[in-house]
């Protein structure tokens, strides 16, 4: 294809890719969201909806790649080099701005913001013009912001908030000593959880020896971050998405392996009566649960509809006979040779109809397969020519997850000859891949 060919391709990609997304509004019974709302519910309205992020993922890479085609070179590589806006992100989180802007929607002025906040008015106002720039916080008058459709994701109520300090704090410094980690030999050929970038920042060159679980245990804030940014991990993933394509009526067990609190299965005990949800995790994390699932849905707790379980999955079985073994979140922090541990103790208590979830980031190639429709007959989604098969920008937040993976725990997202490979060496086979967009889930059965 012409370059001129391609661009008019791309154009047509993204004309369907708007309509499908106005459709999916239009189906789901919501306005078109306008950037100057406010409105805190609109952070989970759609984030379930698969037509909607699949829409969206071809307009990312269509976009993406229309500016990278026509754009002069220089400017769109330093693009990609620049963290300000992630730096930005974490001053304006840190400070509490959007929780500050919330209790005034008619915006306010740098220099009354300024002393609540903290930070000298000039900075303060680059800080959130910089953001406002990029559709996060609207400069409603000059030098004076209000909270818009993006920045009240940023309030302190808000998981999403978390994972995005998580984001920009601790991959944000473990990612400045990537090739520093890559240039030493003796972090370079590793993938011990100790050797991971992050690791090499926090406690320097050769003095690394614990895991970035271990450390997150040691610093009690940045776990509580963490936890409940895997909340915000949770709306994003789409985990609810998957409720709807399960034959929940046939299902009567699932076992949550690595559950953490759990919080993001309520729904779906909720809405299926017969169901009995297990949670497993290490014992301080599934205390947690207990309380919030007690604070939560009490009634699912008194009646058994979820059971508590403590479990070291790296050292005891699973508990028995489930219809389900779900784990997301997990198999992506660990060597090959761990998640093989994990699996072999699902394994062992697994029933002949039994079947595994690995809910985590499918990696897909960014060179086109010739065997798309094998790939298709398996559930995993390609993009149509001429953008990159692997839907390149659309996929985005898959990539950046598999590059924070080798920042924070030294470990990887898998690609599904990754993960049939994985399963096999457990006696497991793959029955098919669940494209949730943002994520996928690899369901596997007794080989
Ligand atoms: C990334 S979090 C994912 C939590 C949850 N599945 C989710 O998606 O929100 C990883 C979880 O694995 C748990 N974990 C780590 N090591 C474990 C072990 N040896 N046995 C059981 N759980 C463990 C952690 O406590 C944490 O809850």
């Amino acid at each position: 294809m012409s370059g001129k060919t391609e661009v008019q391709a791309l154009l047509r990609i993204i004309n369907q890719a708007t309509q499908d997304a106005l459709a999916a509004y239009a189906n789901s019974g919501e306005d078109v969201p306008s950037l100057s709302s406010v409105d805190e519910t609109s952070v989970l309205t759609m984030a379930n909806n698969l037509h909607l992020k699949r829409a969206v993922r071809l307009l990312e890479g269509a976009c993406e790649q229309l500016c990278a085609t026509l754009a002069p070179p220089g400017q769109s590589i330093v693009d990609r080099s620049q963290t300000p806006v992630s730096n930005c992100l974490r001053a304006a989180i840190h400070a509490g701005i959007a929780d500050v802007l919330r209790g005034h929607p008619e915006g306010m002025h740098v220099k009354d913001l300024s002393p609540l906040v903290k930070i000298e008015e000039g900075k303060l106002c680059r800080i959130l013009r910089t953001l406002a720039t990029r559709h996060c916080f609207k400069e409603v008058d000059v030098d004076t912001f209000a909270n818009n459709r993006l920045s009240v994701a940023l309030l302190k109520n808000s998981p999403i908030m978390n994972l995005a300090d998580l984001y920009a704090t601790e991959v944000g410094n473990g990612g400045n000593v990537l090739y520093e980690h890559l240039s030493d030999p003796r972090s370079n050929g590793s993938y011990h959880p100790a050797k991971s970038p992050l690791m090499y920042a926090l406690k320097g060159p050769g003095n690394e020896t614990v895991g970035f679980f271990d450390w997150l245990r040691s610093t009690p804030d940045r776990e509580k971050n963490f936890n409940t940014g895997m909340t915000g991990v949770g709306t994003l993933m789409g985990s609810l998405a998957l409720l709807e394509g399960l034959p929940w009526d046939k299902i009567s067990t699932v076992c949550d392996i690595g559950s953490g609190v759990g919080a993001y299965a309520i729904p779906l005990v909720q809405q299926n009566v017969n169901l009995k949800y297990t949670l497993c995790d290490m014992p301080a994390t599934i205390d947690q649960a207990r309380e919030v699932w007690t604070k939560e849905f009490p009634s699912a707790v008194e009646s058994g509809k979820v059971a508590f379980s403590y479990l070291n999955f790296f050292e005891e079985v699973a508990p028995a006979g489930q219809d389900i073994y779900y784990m997301r979140a997990i198999l992506h922090s660990w060597t090959d040779d761990q998640a093989l541990g994990i699996l072999n103790n699902i394994r062992a208590a697994m029933k002949r109809t039994s079947r595994v979830f690995i809910h985590d980031h499918l990696i897909q190639s960014s060179a086109r397969v010739k065997n798309v429709t094998a790939h298709a007959q398996l559930g995993v989604d390609t993009a149509p020519e001429p953008m990159l098969p692997n839907f390149g920008s659309g996929k985005k937040r898959t990539f950046n997850m598999d590059m924070s993976m080798l920042i924070t725990c030294n470990s990887k997202e898998r690609t599904l000859p990754e993960m049939i490979t994985l399963g096999r060496r457990a006696g497991l086979k793959l029955v098919k891949v669940w494209d949730l967009v943002e994520t996928s889930i690899v369901e596997l059965e007794f080989e």
